[in-house]
């Protein structure tokens, strides 16, 4: 654990709880999920030749590294914060603010594979865009961007203090395509970490993967399978923004409700009985001979027993954005963020069967998407983000 720091770098006397920015995969997949996320997509503005374009993108990746390893520290942006004739390299909002479990994620998005950067031949089979699914009805604004930041922390003021200050620091090479703010996590990523509630009021987490390493070398992390080797350690991001109709669902009869997950409000449990984590029976009937566990449920839709084994890691956010003018209903949802090795046989395969058939699809829709290739971890001081793409 290290100190967190003032404005200028001088170590604070309180403790500060910090998540280690080094290692060889990064921090905030598998990381024990924080309070609040400050999510942004930036796209690359350079229009020079490919090989001009790669160096500025790996000039950017370095300045980005080095920041987010001093903000996960709990320094402020390197720089000098002294001279009255410039602005200050930190904007400023989070001195003296410990980190609070800071961790900054990056992924790469398909564009930037285009032919900007002459990085096509790197692109891996995986990071295939998105599919249609049934009842998408996606914002463009809201959705893709060549890069994407991932800023989780237990302080709000921290997770965007990082994704402002990436966007500063990168301006005339980036710009902010677009962000989103999350609260209250929807996702437990340990044992430790009691499950959490959705904006509909259920538990939400309770058979993520949380933390056994054969389950993340299985459904996480990119192993020696991947057709490019910078990928090795590294995992694929999906980000979905859902809006959920809590009006709607407000006013649905509690047992329907149940119906909907297959699971009990309350408690947690599985419709076919015992407690939050005991594994749900999908052959159990109920007294009038209907299935216990509705099948077509989300939970026995989304199920490893009904999927061929496959799971994926859930690191989902509740937001909520105002109101939606045209109904006067509130704009609230569920950002979905999920962590997998391969999304086209994991997040695809079961979306798919989802947005196909879920009883949910009745009080949700998914207007917003991105995909993004997140890198292996920086290991030194010297390293950065992306290294081994643009070596
Ligand atoms: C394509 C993947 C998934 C999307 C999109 C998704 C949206 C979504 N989920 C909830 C609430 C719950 N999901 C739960 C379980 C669950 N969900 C997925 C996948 C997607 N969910 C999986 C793989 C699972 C695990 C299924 C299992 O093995 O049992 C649950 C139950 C509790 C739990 O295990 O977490 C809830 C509740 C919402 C509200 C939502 C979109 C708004
Ligand atoms: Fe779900």
């Amino acid at each position: 654990t290290l100190s967190a720091c003032d404005s200028k770098g001088s170590p604070r006397s309180a403790p500060a709880a910090t998540v280690a920015f080094h290692g060889s995969r990064q921090a905030g997949i598998v990381t024990a999920q924080q309070d609040r996320l400050a999510f942004a997509a930036y796209d690359l503005t350079v229009s020079g030749s490919p090989a001009e374009n790669r160096d500025a993108l790996r000039e950017l990746l370095k300045t980005w590294t080095a920041a987010a390893r001093a903000m996960t520290e709990g320094k402020p942006v390197p720089g000098d914060n002294d001279i009255g004739a410039a602005p200050p390299a930190d904007t400023g909002e989070a001195f003296g603010t410990p980190p609070a479990n800071l961790t900054i994620t990056i992924g790469f998005g398909p564009s930037l594979f285009d032919k900007r950067f002459g990085l096509a031949d790197k692109r891996p089979a995986a990071l295939a865009d998105l599919p249609h699914f049934a009842r998408d009805n996606l914002d463009a604004t809201r959705s893709g961007g060549d890069i994407a930041i991932q800023a989780c922390s237990d302080d709000p003021m921290v997770a965007f203090h990082a994704i402002r200050n990436l966007a500063r620091l990168g301006r005339g090479t980036v710009v902010m395509r677009w962000s989103q703010l999350g609260f209250g996590r929807a996702a437990s990523t340990s044992d430790k970490q009691e499950t959490p509630r959705n904006l509909f009021g259920f538990k939400d987490g309770t058979r993520n993967i949380h933390g056994d390493p054969k389950q993340l070398d299985n459904w996480v992390w990119v192993g020696k399978e991947t057709d490019q080797k910078w990928m090795r350690n590294g995992s694929y991001l999906v980000a979905r923004r859902i809006q959920m109709r809590i009006e709607a669902w407000d006013r649905d009869f509690l047992t329907d409700q149940q119906n909907v997950f297959g699971r009990h409000k309350y408690t947690g449990a599985p419709l076919s009985g015992g407690n939050e984590f005991d594994a749900p029976n999908f052959h159990a009937r109920a007294a009038d001979g209907s299935a216990a566990i509705p099948p077509t449920s989300h939970m026995a839709l989304a199920a490893h027993e009904n999927n061929g084994g496959v799971r994926i890691l859930r690191r989902a956010y509740n937001y909520t954005d105002g109101v939606i003018a045209s109904s006067g209903e509130l704009d609230a949802g569920l950002f979905f963020l999920c962590y997998q090795r391969d999304p086209r046989t994991q997040f695809v395969a079961l979306q798919h069967k989802l947005s196909r058939s879920d009883a949910l699809n009745e009080y949700i829709q998914h207007v917003g998407s991105g995909l993004y290739a997140c890198p292996p971890g920086v290991t030194s001081d010297s390293g950065y983000w992306g290294e081994d793409l643009l070596a």
